[in-house]
């Protein structure tokens, strides 16, 4: 199955969008500096859907 890199994937719009990519059976590695977030909406993305991800505390620009 397909990797896709989820960038903003703590946040609000970002966390559903992993939900529905993980229930569609992607691999997702979500990159995100928690600047609007936290890692909790992370945790329970992976317990609603029973899957894990990657997470990478980091920023880009
Ligand atoms: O340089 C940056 C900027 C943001 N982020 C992350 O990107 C994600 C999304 O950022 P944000 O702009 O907060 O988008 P949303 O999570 O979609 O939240 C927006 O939409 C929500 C629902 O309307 C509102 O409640 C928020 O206030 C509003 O910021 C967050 O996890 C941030 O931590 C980074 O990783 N790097």
């Amino acid at each position: 199955m397909s990797k896709i890199l989820v960038t903003g994937g703590a946040g609000y719009i970002g966390s559903h969008t992993c939900v529905e990519l993980l229930n569609d059976n992607y691999d997702i590695v979500v990159l995100d500096n928690l600047s609007n977030s936290s890692e909790e909406s992370l945790r329970r993305v992976q317990e609603i859907t029973g899957k894990s991800l990657t997470f990478v505390n980091g920023d880009i620009s």
